[in-house]
């Protein structure tokens, strides 16, 4: 049998968002057992999204929601006869300010996860209780790099997902 597969996908203008995306496939990597595929939104294949264990969504904030494209994405979604249903399912985000959206962006991408009948499993730490979040823009976090903080909550994330994709048999 070959071995379970996490699909990490993301949309991302900047770069920030990616590099929050490849923080997850770091922290995928460190569990033996498990591959991954990281890709944006735009070029994921529906084979891979039923052929994944674990589905992990990244979205920047825009005006407090996902952006158009991530909201496109999950629209498309494989829907009849929920072939989701009981994948586990992750979320990531970043966005220029502390609260004017991220955790507004994580649960609205959750919630849809939740519709298709996927099992949400939260970060790490009880910092990235309900997945990894980065602050790009605001004070001391406005840098062109996604300051390592953030990028460890991602790492986390992935690290976790992985874990349980193997503890659960997924
Ligand atoms: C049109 C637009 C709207 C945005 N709205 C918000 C917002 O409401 N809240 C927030 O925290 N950041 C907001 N941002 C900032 C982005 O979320 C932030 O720069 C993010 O890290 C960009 O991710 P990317 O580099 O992956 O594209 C907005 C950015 C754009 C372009």
């Amino acid at each position: 049998q070959s071995p379970s597969t996490i699909l990490i996908t993301y949309h991302s203008e900047s770069g920030k968002t990616l590099a929050m995306a490849e923080a997850v496939a770091k922290g995928v990597k460190e569990v033996q057992g498990v591959e991954y595929i990281l890709k944006p939104i735009a070029e994921v294949l529906e084979e891979e999204l039923l052929n994944a264990s674990a589905i992990i969504l990244g979205s920047p904030v825009y005006n407090a929601n996902m952006t158009a494209q991530m909201q496109e994405f999950i629209n498309s979604l494989p829907f009849e006869g929920r072939p989701l249903k009981n994948k586990l399912g992750a979320v990531f985000v970043t966005g220029g300010g502390f609260s004017i959206g991220e955790e507004a962006v994580m649960f609205g991408m959750i919630r849809a996860m939740m519709i298709h009948g996927m099992i949400i499993v939260g970060g790490d730490e009880l910092e990235a209780a309900f997945g990894a979040s980065a602050i790009t823009g605001e004070g001391d976090f406005a840098e062109i790099e996604v300051q390592d903080i953030f990028l460890k909550k991602a790492e986390g994330l992935g690290r976790r997902v992985g874990e349980l994709v193997l503890k659960t048999n997924n």
